[in-house]
C-alpha cells in the first residue's frame, strides 16, 4: 500500500491525513492545536507540525506529503533564514490603513488587473507596507518573504536557520504554488508571474519570493530531522508543492463546474473552480488561482465559525445545545439579527466594526432567537457572498457545506433557509488535509488521484427569504 500524507496548517490547528493512494481510504490522521490571536511565531506551527504528525503514527511508511496551509499570513526571513518577528496572520486588521494606501497609489482597477485582487487588510502586501512603515529596521532585514505552507515546505525539505536545519537558510529554495501566491498581492494569475513593482512599493526594496511550482511539481524530498518536540521524519519523502487552505478544499471534494464551497471554520469562504480568472475592482471577490492549474474566484469574511462559539459561550451550551435552541425560533428569529462583525470585517470591508444586535424586544430577545440570529447572521453574510460570486460569472447549482461549523445540524437546516441553491453536506471530514493528500499523490504519481467524497446529508430546500431580506434592511442603515 502506499501512503500518502496531507497537511492543513490552519489558524487555529495543523491536521494530518494519511490516505491509501490507490482507494483513497483514510489510514491515519492526527491533528495538534495552534496559538490563538492574529500574530504566531512561526515556530509554534513547525511544533504543533511535529505533535500532529506523532498524532498521526509518524511518517515512516509514508511515500509523499503536501502542506496546505492558512493563506496570506506575512512570514519574513533575513539573509541568515531566521524569522525576523512574528506572522502576521490573515485575519490582522492592522494594516488596513496599508491597503488603503496601496489602493490610493496604484488604484482598484490596476489592481485588480494585475494581481487578481483589490488588496484588504488580509492581503501580504499590506502587511509588508505596515512593517516599512511601523518597524522600518525588520523590514529593512527581510531578505525573503514566504506564506505559512511555504516556510513549513522549506522547513520539511530541511532548510531554515543554519542553527535549526540540516540544509541551511537557502532562501533561493523557497517554493509555492499559484494558489497561495495568489493571496499575496504582488502575483499575477493571468501571466502567472510575480510582480516585483509592487512588491517593492509594499515593503520598501526588492526581496527572494518563493518559486511557484505547477499543480503536480514536486518540491524536491524530505531530510532526515529528528529533535525532541519537532518534527520526526525520515529522508526521501516527496513533498508536493502545497496550497492555499481553500484550493486544497477545492482538490479535497474534487469540485467542479456548478460547485460552489462554503466553508465555515476562523474564516467564512465562499469559493469556485473556475476556467477563467477574474478581477473584480469593486474588492469583494478575489481573483485567486486554484491548486489544479485553473482559477478560485472567493469571497471571504473574518467572522465565521467563532460568531458561534462566543455566542454558544454566552449562552453558557455546547455547540449541540445551541444548534437545537435556533431550531426552535422561528426563521428570521421575530426579528433579531445579528451583524457578527465581532473582529472587525473583511467582506464588506469593515476593519474597525464591532458586532451589532439589532430589534431587541421583549419577545425576540430569547435564547432560541439569539441562537438562531447568530447562525442566520453568520449565514447572510456567506450568502452576500455568493451573490459576488454570481456577479463575477459563477453559475452556481449546489453549495458544498464544509468546515468546522458545517458539522452542526442547526447550521445544515438554516443554510438551506438562507441559500437558495440546494446544499450538500459531505461526510464531516478535514478536506484541506485531504486536497494536500490529493496534491502529494499527484506530485508522487504524476497523476492526479480521484477519491470521491460521501455525502452526509442533502437537506431539503427550505429558502425564507425573510431571513436575507431582514438582514440586508439591518446593513443598508
Ligand atoms: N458542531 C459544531 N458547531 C459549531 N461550531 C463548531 C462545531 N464543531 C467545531 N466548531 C467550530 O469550528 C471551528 C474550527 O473549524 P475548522 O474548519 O477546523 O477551522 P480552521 O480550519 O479555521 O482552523 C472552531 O471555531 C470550532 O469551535
Ligand atoms: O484569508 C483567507 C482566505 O482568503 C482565509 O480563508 C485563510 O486562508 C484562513 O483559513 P482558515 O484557517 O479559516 O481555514
Amino acid at each position: 500500500m502506499t501512503l500518502v500524507a496531507g497537511i492543513d496548517s490552519s489558524t487555529q490547528s495543523c491536521k494530518v491525513a494519511i490516505r491509501d493512494l490507490a482507494t483513497g481510504e483514510l489510514v491515519r490522521q492526527g491533528r495538534a492545536a495552534h496559538p490563538s490571536g492574529t500574530e504566531v511565531d512561526p515556530q509554534a506551527w513547525w511544533e504543533a507540525l511535529g505533535s500532529a504528525i506523532a498524532d498521526a503514527g509518524g511518517f515512516d511508511d509514508v511515500a509523499a506529503v503536501s502542506i496546505a496551509g492558512q493563506q496570506h499570513g506575512m512570514v519574513v526571513l533575513d539573509a541568515a533564514g531566521e524569522v525576523i518577528r512574528p506572522a502576521l496572520l490573515w485575519n490582522d486588521t492592522r494594516s488596513a490603513g496599508a491597503a488603503a494606501e496601496l489602493i490610493a497609489e496604484f488604484g482598484a482597477a490596476a489592481l485588480a488587473a494585475r494581481t487578481g485582487s483589490v488588496p484588504v487588510a488580509s492581503f501580504t502586501a499590506t502587511k509588508l507596507r505596515w512593517l516599512r512603515d511601523a518597524e522600518p529596521s525588520a523590514a529593512d532585514r527581510v531578505a525573503a518573504v514566504a506564506l505559512p505552507h511555504d516556510w513549513l515546505t522549506w522547513r520539511l525539505r530541511g532548510f531554515g536557520p543554519a542553527s535549526a536545519s540540516p540544509l541551511g537558510p537557502v532562501l533561493d529554495e523557497l517554493v509555492t504554488d499559484r494558489s497561495d501566491a495568489s493571496g499575496t498581492s504582488y502575483w499575477n494569475p493571468t501571466a502567472g508571474a510575480y510582480d516585483h513593482e509592487l512588491l517593492v512599493a509594499a515593503l520598501g526594496h526588492d526581496a527572494v519570493l518563493p518559486r511557484v511550482l505547477g499543480p503536480a511539481e514536486s518540491a524536491g524530498t524530505t531530510v532526515a530531522l529528528s529533535a525532541p518536540g519537532l518534527p520526526t521524519l525520515p529522508a526521501g519523502i516527496v513533498v508536493g508543492p502545497g496550497a492555499g487552505d481553500n484550493a486544497g478544499a477545492a482538490l479535497g471534494l474534487g469540485a467542479t463546474e456548478g460547485d460552489v464551497v462554503v466553508s465555515i471554520g476562523t474564516s467564512g469562504t465562499v469559493f469556485a473552480v473556475t476556467g477563467e480568472p477574474s478581477a473584480d475592482e469593486s474588492g469583494t471577490v478575489a481573483g485567486f488561482a486554484d491548486a489544479s492549474g485553473a482559477f478560485l474566484p472567493l469571497v471571504a469574511t473574518l467572522n465565521a465559525a467563532r460568531i458561534l462559539d462566543a455566542t454558544a459561550a454566552l449562552l453558557g451550551v455546547d455547540h449541540d445545545t445551541l444548534g437545537s435552541l435556533a431550531l426552535a425560533a422561528a426563521p428570521g428569529a421575530d426579528g433579531l439579527v445579528l451583524q457578527p462583525y465581532f473582529e472587525g470585517e473583511r467582506t464588506p470591508n469593515l476593519p474597525d466594526a464591532t458586532a451589532t444586535l439589532f430589534g431587541m424586544t421583549l419577545a425576540s430577545t430569547t435564547r432560541e432567537g439569539l441562537a438562531r440570529a447568530a447562525i442566520e447572521g453568520l449565514l447572510c453574510g456567506l450568502a452576500d457572498g455568493l451573490d459576488a460570486l454570481r456577479r463575477v460569472g459563477v453559475e452556481p447549482s449546489r453549495i458544498l457545506l464544509i468546515g468546522g461549523a458545517a458539522m452542526n445540524p442547526a447550521v445544515q437546516a438554516i443554510a438551506a433557509q438562507v441559500f437558495d441553491v440546494p446544499v450538500t453536506v459531505p461526510e464531516p471530514g478535514e478536506y484541506v488535509a485531504d486536497g494536500a493528500a490529493v496534491q502529494a499523490g499527484w506530485a508522487f504519481s504524476g497523476t492526479r488521484p480521484t477519491w470521491g467524497v460521501s455525502v452526509a446529508a442533502s437537506p431539503a430546500a427550505d429558502f425564507r427569504s425573510v431571513i436575507r431580506e431582514q438582514y440586508a434592511a439591518r446593513a443598508a442603515r
